[in-house]
């Protein structure tokens, strides 16, 4: 029985990273999704590493969501082999970090191992009142850009890790991904 006791560390397919500079809600947004489930009659599974967390989530099947801290940025790439899809978060409400996630959107989706990873875009925070829409986001960011020069399907969504804004898209994306076999 999976009840945690003998698992080992190693990772469960599939695998999905959460990536994102620190502070813009990662943590929160997983316990969130894993309240949902737990609500709705799901079954789910923390476990916790130095330095990474490891979820597991039933959606149809077991899922995996590993997040790395954004004070990991450096170590990211070394998990990108083990991934078939990549969410990306970004505090929405943060204007000043947002040219350092651009760059950091843009290596990770260089990156040679990712090439066929599905990617999910967050825009969180939306419930603070200065944050900045889709639009401000998309000319600021270059979002569609980005998106039309990446070889990976890109989607995007806000949410409220908060509130719950958003997050029935974000488990809705985890499963179409789960749908078309990459
Ligand atoms: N207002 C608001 N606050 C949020 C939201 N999501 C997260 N927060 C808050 O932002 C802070 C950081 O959230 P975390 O989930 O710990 O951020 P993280 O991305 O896991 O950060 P690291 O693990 O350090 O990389 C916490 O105080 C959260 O409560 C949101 O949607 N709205
Ligand atoms: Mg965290």
């Amino acid at each position: 029985p999976a009840d945690g006791s003998g698992r080992r560390p190693g990772p469960c397919y599939p695998m999905y990273l959460l990536l994102g500079a620190s502070g813009v809600g990662k943590t929160l947004l997983v316990k969130r999704l894993q309240n949902i489930l737990t609500d709705s009659g799901w079954c789910c599974h923390l476990t916790l590493q130095v330095g990474t967390n490891l979820t597991d989530l039933l959606i149809q099947k077991k899922i995996t969501i590993r997040e790395l801290g954004g004070c990991m940025g450096p170590i990211w790439p070394s998990y990108y082999g083990d991934c078939s899809s990549v969410l990306f978060m970004i505090d929405a409400a943060n204007p000043t970090q947002i040219s350092s996630s651009c760059v950091q959107l843009l290596s990770l989706l260089s990156a040679e191992q990712l090439a066929s990873a599905s990617v999910l875009i967050l825009f969180n925070k939306i419930d603070l009142p200065c944050y900045m829409s889709l639009v401000e986001m998309k000319s600021l960011f270059r979002i569609q850009d980005i998106i039309s020069c990446a070889n990976q399907p890109i989607t995007v969504v806000e949410t409220s890790a908060r509130d719950g804004t958003g997050l029935p898209d974000v488990l809705q994306w985890l499963r179409s991904t789960l749908k078309d076999p990459s």
